[in-house]
């Protein structure tokens, strides 16, 4: 089995007597998108907020591209290749699309900011640029300005961004939430040819999505992992069934 991208050792993170984060033990391997589902208040978001550095673990290890990271800061990560999205963005409005993935490619490679103009003609930022672009499922839309976009094709145009970073590995938070049927299928469509880009950690409460998209699905209650398998693992595991999805699972 392929080497996993980022493991996460024993993670333990309190909140005062609260146990947001229970001895998490899991791991991204190559090419696969793994679900992490669980009620509100199962410690979801602390999880990802322990992997991104936004928060201190008490206990435990984070390791990434096969090293302890637990020493780095955020930017540090997201540059070491964990990628964040759908919470931080630098999305400039004003801008067109193919600009802003331009501006994300050049910010990624160290250049300097000053050249703009000539940044948006040359054909080793702008290339790049249409590639992720259409990764993301914006095809034909690289001339509109960004706030002319819809919710979804926003979302879309932050993972364009995303991936000028050449990501190691996705850390999507509810990458569907606030979109209708129609924009949760699209982005359905496009995390699937994602995770061939990079794995992805997806944190997300679209059992439809869930479902249709994981390799892996990992069950937290109250800050613990449950259970860890296939889709199909999942919905045949009973305490899963009685902690979580229901009978109509
Ligand atoms: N900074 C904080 N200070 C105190 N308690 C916190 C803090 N952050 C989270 N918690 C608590 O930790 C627990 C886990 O919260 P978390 O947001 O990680 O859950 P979640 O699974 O992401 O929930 P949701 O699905 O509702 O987003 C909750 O009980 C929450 O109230």
């Amino acid at each position: 089995m392929a080497e996993p991208i980022l493991s996460l050792g024993g993670l333990c993170k309190s909140f005062g007597a609260l146990r947001a984060t229970d001895d998490v033990s899991l791991d991204l391997r190559p090419g696969e998108i793994h679900a992490l589902i669980g009620p509100n208040g199962a410690g979801k978001s602390t999880l990802i907020k322990l992997i991104a550095g936004e928060l201190a673990p008490d206990a435990g290890h984070v390791r990434f591209g096969g090293r302890d990271i637990g020493g780095l800061d955020t930017a540090a990560r997201a540059r070491a290749g964990l990628a964040r999205s759908f919470q931080v963005s630098s999305v400039i409005p004003e801008f067109s699309v193919l600009a802003n993935v331009v501006l994300a490619v050049q910010g990624a490679s160290g250049a300097s900011f000053r050249f703009f103009r000539r940044a948006l003609r040359d054909p080793h930022l702008t290339g790049p640029a249409r590639a992720h672009v259409a990764h993301a499922g914006l095809r034909g839309r690289e001339d509109i300005a960004a706030a002319a976009l819809s919710h979804g094709e926003r979302r879309r145009l932050e993972l364009a961004m995303a991936l000028a970073l050449k990501p190691r590995a996705f850390l999507l938070d509810e990458p569907m939430a606030g979109m209708g049927a129609e924009g949760a299928r699209a982005m359905t469509e496009i995390l699937s040819d994602l995770r061939s880009q990079a794995p992805i950690l997806l944190v997300e409460h679209d059992m439809d999505a869930v479902f249709a998209l994981a390799d892996r699905v990992s069950v937290l209650v109250y800050g613990r992992v449950i259970a860890t398998g296939t889709v199909d693992e999942i919905r045949a595991n009973a305490e899963v069934r009685a902690s979580y999805l229901g009978e109509e699972a």
